[in-house]
């Protein structure tokens, strides 16, 4: 099952809004239905949001109908659509900057469709990139996990938020796969309900044990001692380690911490922003009240209600016992051994 899936002239988009229910998915031939895509969150998590990122920037270069010379300027309009989305996952923005390198790269080369072949192959760098990544944080993420363990985990991070494998559903599928006995609880992530539509639909499918909760639960399962340990996906962390990730991530970090529970952040250094100094920084996407005043539909609140509708919070860094990425587990301190890690080859 994958999120997307490069066609050679379009890119295959698994409509996770659609999910688990009914398996559907849509074609985008250009790089505006892409962009729609994203917005809608038919196509959603950092890791996958910045490959259709990718392949919506070729698909632009393909729908492109000037002369060699007209491009550049067409690619920015491209670049602007895509990059006006959704504001707090860095990878779509990480994505698109390798994309209009290549470009830049391309300038010496005439011929429209040798640039356009180009392109391609750097999106499809970028998801080999990722799935790579992705499959080394499940390895390195499987020694922090006990041989036997109960571990949380909040909205979706696995295959359906990645090109593969996911980043915390890596780490949790490689300790079920080495034979440890792991069971997740699995959060059902309101509004959108990522945790119970998409996680818990993606580890059925994989036999791995997992229970799901209501959010407002976490903190009973923790008092009682059946929690062994918080495992997150992220969508954008900060240089000195501040994370930015699915709302109420950050009442998840400072509840394991009252109750003395490893709380881990797992993300390829795509997600790392080490421009960015702290999570003050970080852009938090704002979503349409319509999410929380109704439930797929079905109205919960009356229509005049005031909503506040923030997609992403900020967990500080002194929350965090480690950021597993695709080079190894990061400790604290996150300012020094971020940047020693994003300099490492
Ligand atoms: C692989 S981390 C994905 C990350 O993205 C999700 O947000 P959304 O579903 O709104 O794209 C959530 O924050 C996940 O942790």
């Amino acid at each position: 099952m994958k999120a997307i899936e490069w066609l050679g002239n379009a890119l295959r988009i698994l409509d996770q809004t659609k999910l688990p229910h009914e398996i559907v998915y849509r074609d985008a031939l250009s790089y505006k239905e892409v962009a729609e895509a994203i917005e809608q969150m038919e196509v959603r998590g950092a890791p996958a949001i910045g490959a259709a990122v990718a392949y919506g920037f070729a698909l632009g270069a393909l729908e492109y109908q000037g002369n060699r010379e007209g491009l550049p300027s067409f690619m920015e309009e491209v670049q602007d659509r895509l990059s006006e989305t959704r504001p707090t996952a860095v990878n779509l923005f990480w994505a698109l900057r390798r994309m209009e390198d290549r470009l830049r790269e391309c300038w010496d080369v005439d011929d429209l469709d040798e640039v356009r072949r180009l392109l391609i192959e750097e999106a499809d760098r970028i998801a080999d990139d990722d799935r790579r990544m992705n499959r080394l944080i499940g390895e390195y993420g499987n020694e922090i996990i006990p041989e036997k363990s109960n571990v949380l985990t909040h909205c979706n991070a696995g295959a359906l938020a990645t090109v593969e494998y996911g980043t915390a559903l890596s780490v949790i599928r490689k300790a079920h796969e080495t034979g440890k006995t792991i069971h997740v609880y699995a959060d059902e992530t309101r509004p959108l309900l990522q945790g119970a539509r998409l996680t818990v639909f993606e580890l059925l499918r994989d036999k791995v044990p997992v229970t799901l909760i209501a959010d407002n639960m976490a903190g009973y399962l923790m008092q009682q001692g059946k929690v062994d340990l918080v495992i997150v996906g992220a969508d954008r962390i900060a240089a000195n380690g501040d994370t930015a990730n699915k709302i109420g991530t950050y009442s998840l970090a400072v509840l394991a911490q009252a109750h003395g529970v490893p709380f881990y952040v797992a993300a390829p250094t795509s997600t790392i922003d080490i421009k960015v100094a702290n999570g003050q920084e970080i852009p938090i996407e704002e979503r349409p009240a319509k999410e929380i005043r109704e439930c797929f539909g079905v109205a919960i609140a009356p229509e005049e209600v005031n909503v506040y509708n923030p997609a992403f919070d900020v967990t500080p860094a002194k929350y965090i016992t480690g950021i597993i990425t695709e080079k190894g587990i990061i400790a604290a301190p996150y300012s020094v051994n971020l940047l020693k890690l994003m300099v490492r080859s």
